[in-house]
């Protein structure tokens, strides 16, 4: 998705509440947008989603999106299972599909016992999680989310966190505003700030959360029933895992720890049988090791270092083939 030069000011003779906003975002991108209260952000998003026009300037977009506004309508007429279902025709999914993923996000959002309650009864939380699960379930090719973790509790910020980056790991774009500078670290790939000019500007990587740092990472060794799990796995996977074929049918992936459990739904979920054989997380000797020189003051016992760069494994989950 492209803005060229997009201004926005909401009635003729109003302030600019943006102004020359460039940015180009290719799939895969997860970015995080700040900026103070009142500056824009919001705005920025209802271009990117279509509800705004811009003043003047260009917006390009994909044609499949998914947005999670800042305030979502309270008394909808519906209840939570057939606004949802409603939600996935419009956007273009077969009826049984529909309700089928409806279903889906009800349950793992954990409001299954509150699918069929009018919307206008549902506490705040719980509408919220039908908020968030209208976005997800479109699977779009971008995803807006407008302060979307606002109400939620842990377990289900916890997986729109998974699924934002998910959506991005499988070629979607994300573009998200929250005021947790903490969200999604490490798995956010840019980030922006909007200006007082109403220009945006690029965060330094560490304040975008943008991976210096490359964090943990996780081997999830697998393999399959029906055949080579190699020639069975899609080309876009969560985390974009890095594949070491092993012994056999088996398959090593290689991914950072925050977009593992995605890579493992993903992988259950799939068409194909999988087997997950072990699951490990590796730490970084580099990064954890003491200092040059430091082991050998404290150390004085004769004990070897680890050597550099070999990684340390920590069973996580082993299972026998
Ligand atoms: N529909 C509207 N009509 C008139 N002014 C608007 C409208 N929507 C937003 N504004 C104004 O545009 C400016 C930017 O608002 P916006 O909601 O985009 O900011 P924000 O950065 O998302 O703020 P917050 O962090 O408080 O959510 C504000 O001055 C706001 O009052």
């Amino acid at each position: 998705m492209r803005l060229d030069g997009v201004g926005k000011r909401y009635g003729r003779g109003g302030r600019w509440v943006l102004r020359g906003a460039d940015l180009a975002l290719e799939p895969g991108a997860l970015v995080r947008i700040e900026g103070p209260n009142g500056s824009g952000k919001s705005t920025l998003l209802k271009l990117a989603a279509g509800i705004e026009r811009p003043s003047e300037g260009r917006v390009r977009r994909p044609r499949r999106r998914a947005y999670v506004p800042e305030r979502f309508p309270p008394a909808l007429p519906f209840d939570a299972r057939t606004y949802l279902a409603a939600l996935g025709r419009v956007h273009g999914l077969p009826a049984a599909e529909a309700r089928r993923r409806a279903d889906g996000w009800l349950e793992r959002l954990g409001v299954t016992a509150q699918a069929g309650t009018p919307m206008s009864r549902l506490s705040k939380g719980t509408c919220q999680k039908v908020a968030v699960a209208q976005a997800l379930l479109a699977e779009a090719d971008l995803l807006l989310l407008d302060e979307a973790w606002t109400g939620l509790d842990r377990a289900a910020r916890s997986l729109l966190d998974e699924a934002a980056a998910e959506r991005a790991a499988l070629g979607g774009v994300v573009l998200f505003v929250d005021h947790d500078p903490g969200r999604l670290a490490g798995l956010a790939t840019d980030g922006y700030r909007v200006g007082e000019d109403g220009a945006l500007h690029r965060l330094p990587a560490d304040a975008s959360g943008e991976g210096g740092a490359p964090g943990p990472l996780v081997e999830i060794d697998a393999d399959s029933p029906d055949g080579p799990l190699a020639g069975l796995l899609p080309a876009r996977l969560p985390g974009d895992p890095e594949r070491t074929p092993l012994a056999g049918t088996a398959v090593r992936l290689t991914v950072r720890a925050g977009q593992s459990d995605a890579l493992l739904r993903r992988l259950l979920d799939g068409p194909s049988a999988v087997r997950v054989l072990a699951v490990r997380r590796l730490t970084d000797p580099v990064a954890e090791a003491p200092a040059a020189g430091q082991g050998d003051a404290e150390g004085g016992g004769g004990r070897d270092a680890e050597p550099a760069g070999a990684p340390v494994v920590e069973p996580v989950v082993e299972a026998a083939p």
